[in-house]
């Protein structure tokens, strides 16, 4: 892959391009991490109309968005208080994390604002949430294929197959609003979006045309853990096409064959004349159901669940960047922290095995 872009995949023909399309996907995970999809199946209008939804929640007032607050378990309503490790303070951004779940008493359910207060909103954010799961399926099963495991092992290891039992899903939506700079010179070294890997299996994000930002650090060329690399490619969004990266779920359960790839928002530059305004963007979040046993053909790592992947992801981002907060996250079997002793944790991810290292090492 020439100078380390992000390439363009298209899914144009899928059923008799499969095996090209795979090669495509695998090239790009293994090297870069990131991908676009262009040609795939969700229209330009059902992207428009989620963020249509997304602004209509954003312009709720606080009280009524904080109904929903953020809930330890990554789901609900966050407004300027997501500090990255990378940087230190919270991000210049309001985010929702919406989930799958149904039951009252499950975690997901308290994330979604009252039908009178946001007509209309769950079921838009709901059939648009199986729209990106249902193309999300296709690249799974190229990628399961591509690392040698059973076609349809990240599909049924993130969405149950009967779809029945919602509370073990962790998939998320998330809708961010980054705040306008307008009037502010904020130089170069502030960002809506601190350098960050995801934890998931797969992301799909969406961007809007005239709202840049995002740059990629590829095949985690970094310097340090938290991402201060110093080789970033910006993404130059294109109208309707998806931004895919690589989680770190998923550069686990490949033995690191594909790599979750740091990336960060920058702020606008009033020098360079950039648009100032709101920034919004989409993402899906393909994570591992709770009760998915993740494990790579080759056996690198030790099995872990989904749900004590995200405990321990969430863990260590906390007590790096903030050692006071009060999570209540999903519990770590004595069992899980003894097998994974023997493995270095960093800033994002679980790195290469090492003899005698600790198991939840909080990064500075
Ligand atoms: O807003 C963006 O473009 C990137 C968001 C992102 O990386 C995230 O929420 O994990
Ligand atoms: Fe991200």
């Amino acid at each position: 892959m020439s100078d380390n872009q992000v390439p363009a995949i298209s899914l144009r023909d899928f059923a008799n391009r499969r095996e090209e399309i795979k090669e495509e996907l695998i090239k790009a995970s293994s090297e870069i991490g990131f991908f676009t999809l262009v040609d795939h199946s969700i229209p330009v209008e059902h992207i428009n109309a989620a963020f249509d939804l997304s602004a209509k929640f954003f312009d709720l007032p606080l009280e009524v968005k904080q109904k929903t607050p953020w809930n330890g378990k990554n789901m609900g309503h966050e407004y300027r208080s997501q500090i990255r490790p990378s940087t230190g303070y919270a991000d210049p951004k309001e985010s929702i994390q919406l989930g799958f779940g149904e039951s009252e008493e499950g975690d997901m359910i308290k994330c979604w604002p009252a039908e009178s207060d946001c007509p209309g909103f769950k079921e838009g954010a709901k059939g648009f949430m199986k729209e990106v799961q249902t193309l999300s399926k296709q690249i799974l099963e190229l990628l399961a294929e591509g690392v040698g495991l059973p076609t349809n092992t990240f599909i049924e290891g993130s969405i149950c197959p009967d779809e029945s039992d919602k509370e073990d899903s962790m998939s998320t939506l998330r809708l961010l609003k980054y705040h306008s700079c307008e009037g502010q010179d904020l130089g170069e070294n502030y960002f809506r979006a601190g350098a960050h890997a995801d934890f998931d299996i797969l992301t799909l994000l969406f961007q809007k045309f005239g709202q840049d930002g995002l740059e990629v650090c590829p095949g985690r060329s970094i310097s340090t853990d938290f991402g201060y690399g110093d080789k970033w490619t910006p993404i130059k969004i294109t109208e309707g096409a998806i931004v895919c990266n690589i989680g770190d779920q998923l550069m686990r359960w490949s033995d690191d064959k594909l790599k979750s790839t740091f990336h960060r928002v920058t702020a606008p530059s009033l020098k360079r004349g950039d648009y100032m305004g709101d920034r919004y963007s989409i993402g899906f979040f393909n994570q591992a159901r709770k009760s998915a046993n993740m494990q790579g053909p080759l056996k690198s790592y030790p099995p872990i669940t989904g749900a004590e992947f995200i405990a321990q992801a969430m863990q260590r981002n906390y007590q790096a960047a903030l050692t006071a907060a009060k999570l209540q996250t999903y519990e770590i079997s004595k069992e899980t922290e003894e097998a994974n002793k023997d493995y270095v944790v960093s800033g994002t991810g679980v790195s290469a095995a090492r003899k005698g290292a600790a198991s939840l090492v909080a990064a500075a």
